[in-house]
């Protein structure tokens, strides 16, 4: 067995199993999510992270192309109690390391206790706990990442052409494909523009709805973005997920903090504070909305910690949320998210989540 050492933060360094080599660092975090390894290894929010999955064995469904999120992996590194040779291989390809064997539940109960925490990886013929904890001491801080959009964001515009829909610009801080897809199939043309797009471009688009999409790092570093908000709110249709929730909090006067250890995967329970149903959601998140600001109202929340999970002005038109309404992977039982959103264009808005 091909040796690989996983060091962490506070000193201990874990041996592992190689299944894919290299050495590598990033912010360790773990998944609860069973299934969509594919579309979490793909989505950009992974960026700069170590995922850790806490379900026991990743791959067994294989590798298919049509479930990526986009077009390259994300996080620095794998972890996992058991990955398959599809999984493995694919990886390998990718040039981004992978381990296994090694005990994930006491991983993740580590990760639980002490936090997200930095983590440093060697993994390979050469690799050492030296390596791993040379790895560990480079290793930046999420917030150190003050221009990780660039890293995720495409560098100019694309368009894709809806049907009759609204023009909607979604600005691109690491968007998943399905964000995109979610309102193609509702007939909006998406215009998926650059991170930090200027006001004056978005001015020219005359866009229907901005939209900020998800992405990775700490949402303080996403100025331009948080400028874009501040200069169209009240003006056109807003809406945003997860990153993008944070953004348009911090443009209109609201806070953000770092979590413990975050929520990362597909059941977390979600209540809508007007019709008071719950529904399931996909999340992948370190940081949350500690403060909506004065123009914001928390339309609904987690069941289990109380954080501000959707946040909404009718006088403004804004809709957000926090957690992933375009699944992928998980439930599909926040979809009309996209209906409401759109439905902002005139004056046919709906109540945002339906009474059963
Ligand atoms: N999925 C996302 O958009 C993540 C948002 C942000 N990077 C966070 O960790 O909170």
């Amino acid at each position: 067995m091909t040796a690989a050492y996983v060091a962490l933060e506070g000193g201990s360094v874990v041996e592992a199993r190689c299944r894919a080599p290299g050495t590598s660092h990033g912010e360790l975090v773990f998944t609860t999510a069973y299934t969509g390894y594919e579309e979490s290894l793909t989505d950009p929010s992974y960026e700069e992270q170590v995922l850790t999955f806490s379900y026991p064995l990743i791959g067994n469904y294989g590798v298919r192309e049509e479930r990526f999120e986009d077009d390259r992996v994300h996080p620095r590194a794998v972890v996992a109690r058991e990955l398959t040779d599809d999984v493995a291989e694919w990886l390998t390809e990718e040039g981004v390391p992978a381990v296994d064997k090694l005990d994930t539940r006491d991983l993740v109960g580590q990760i639980r206790e002490g936090g997200a925490m930095k983590c440093g990886i060697s993994a390979g013929p050469d690799a050492s706990p030296e390596k791993a904890k040379e790895a560990l001491a480079d290793c930046p801080g999420m917030s150190d990442h003050t221009d990780i959009g660039a890293q995720v964001s495409v560098s100019q515009r694309e368009t894709f052409e809806g049907g009759d829909g609204p023009d909607v610009a979604l600005v691109d801080c690491g968007a998943k494909g399905s964000i995109t897809d979610s309102l193609l199939d509702r007939g909006a043309t998406v215009h998926v523009l650059p991170y930090d797009v200027s006001p004056g471009e978005v001015a020219d688009l005359d866009p229907d709805v901005l939209f900020v999409s998800n992405g990775p790092g700490d949402p303080a570093n996403f100025a331009a973005a948080q400028s874009l908000v501040e200069e169209f709110v009240g003006e056109i249709p807003l809406a945003g997920i997860c990153l993008g929730q944070q953004i348009v909090a911090r443009a209109l006067g609201g806070t953000t903090e770092k979590m413990d250890f975050g929520h990362r995967g597909v059941n977390q329970p979600v209540r809508d504070l007007r019709s008071d149903r719950v529904v399931m959601t996909t999340q992948n998140h370190g940081y949350t909305v500690a403060e909506p600001g004065p123009k914001l109202d928390v339309t609904q929340v987690n069941v289990n910690d109380d954080t501000a999970e959707g946040l909404e002005s009718d006088d403004l038109d804004v809709i957000t949320r926090q957690y992933h309404p375009e699944a992928n992977p998980g439930p599909h039982d926040s979809l009309d998210f996209f209906d409401d959103v759109l439905a902002m264009v005139g004056d046919e808005r709906r109540t945002p989540v339906a009474a059963d």
